[in-house]
């Protein structure tokens, strides 16, 4: 039989802009304020992930695993190359997107479940199990700007989690939180992950969460993939990689 694949990434190309300031008086022999300076953090990566499989992506500070991660959620999209998610739902379990600061955990809770492509009575339906799962108690009805990062992860995971699209992305969020919901959430991470139709690509820096969960790791470096292929002998290399430099 055919291996299904959930997502397919071909040549990949991401960069940032950046607006260079200039002093006013190199601007004015120049004729120009501001120079426009594209850093590419991505270098044409293609790759492709199977139905059901858990793909880890490690590598150090700035080598584009973020970048990948919102390129895969559809919050950047790519100055070349393509991906292919088969009509799959996703949704991207990051700290610091996606809420609204002034609306509460509730409000939230509705906005995000819509954005994730739910419909309004779906997220009702499950809004009393993000909220309990969540265990934030009075601050439900406070706006997430008051949260600490820690509580803001939590209701982001919880509704990731309850909600269940096909393809869940994680980035490096399972380390946040105090012991008690990193190990909750660490639980429900493995029960979901479980259900062998979800896909899901976890960033994290953690050897040993990748060791665990993951089925492949994928090492990336300075934009490109170093490696690619089982958590073992892709992570003992990475770490050698990473004493030696
Ligand atoms: N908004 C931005 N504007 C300009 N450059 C950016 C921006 N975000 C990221 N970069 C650059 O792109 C590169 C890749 O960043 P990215 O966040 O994808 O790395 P990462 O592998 O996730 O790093 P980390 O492990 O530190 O989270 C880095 O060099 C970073 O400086």
């Amino acid at each position: 039989m055919e291996e299904q694949h959930a997502i397919e990434v071909t040549d990949l190309v991401i960069s940032y802009q950046n607006l260079k300031k200039t002093s006013i008086k190199k601007s004015l022999l120049h004729f120009k304020r501001r120079t426009i300076d594209r850093f590419v953090a991505v270098k044409g990566i293609s790759f492709y992930v199977r139905q059901g499989e858990i793909l880890g992506i490690i590598g150090k500070n700035g080598s584009g695993k973020s970048t990948t991660l919102n390129a895969l959620a559809g919050i950047f999209s790519p100055d070349s190359g393509t991906i292919d998610l088969k009509g799959h739902s996703i949704s991207l379990l990051s700290i610091g997107v996606g809420f609204q600061g002034e609306m509460t955990g509730r409000e939230n809770i509705i906005l995000s479940g819509m954005l994730l492509g739910f419909s309004e009575e779906q997220v009702h339906a499950k809004e009393q199990d993000i909220i309990d799962f969540a265990e934030l108690g009075d601050f439900i009805d406070k706006p997430v700007r008051t949260y600490s990062s820690g509580m803001y992860s939590k209701l982001a995971f919880s509704i990731t989690a309850i909600l269940e699209t096909d393809i869940m992305l994680i980035d490096e969020v399972l380390s946040v939180g105090d012991q008690k919901f990193k190990k909750k959430s660490y639980n429900k991470m493995k029960s979901l992950i479980s259900n062998k139709d979800r896909t899901v690509v976890i960033v994290s820096h953690s050897i040993d969460t990748l060791k665990q969960l993951c089925d492949t790791v994928m090492w990336m470096h300075e934009g490109q993939i170093k490696k690619i292929g089982e958590p073992g002998p892709v992570l003992d290399e990475y770490v050698k990689f990473m004493e030696k430099s």
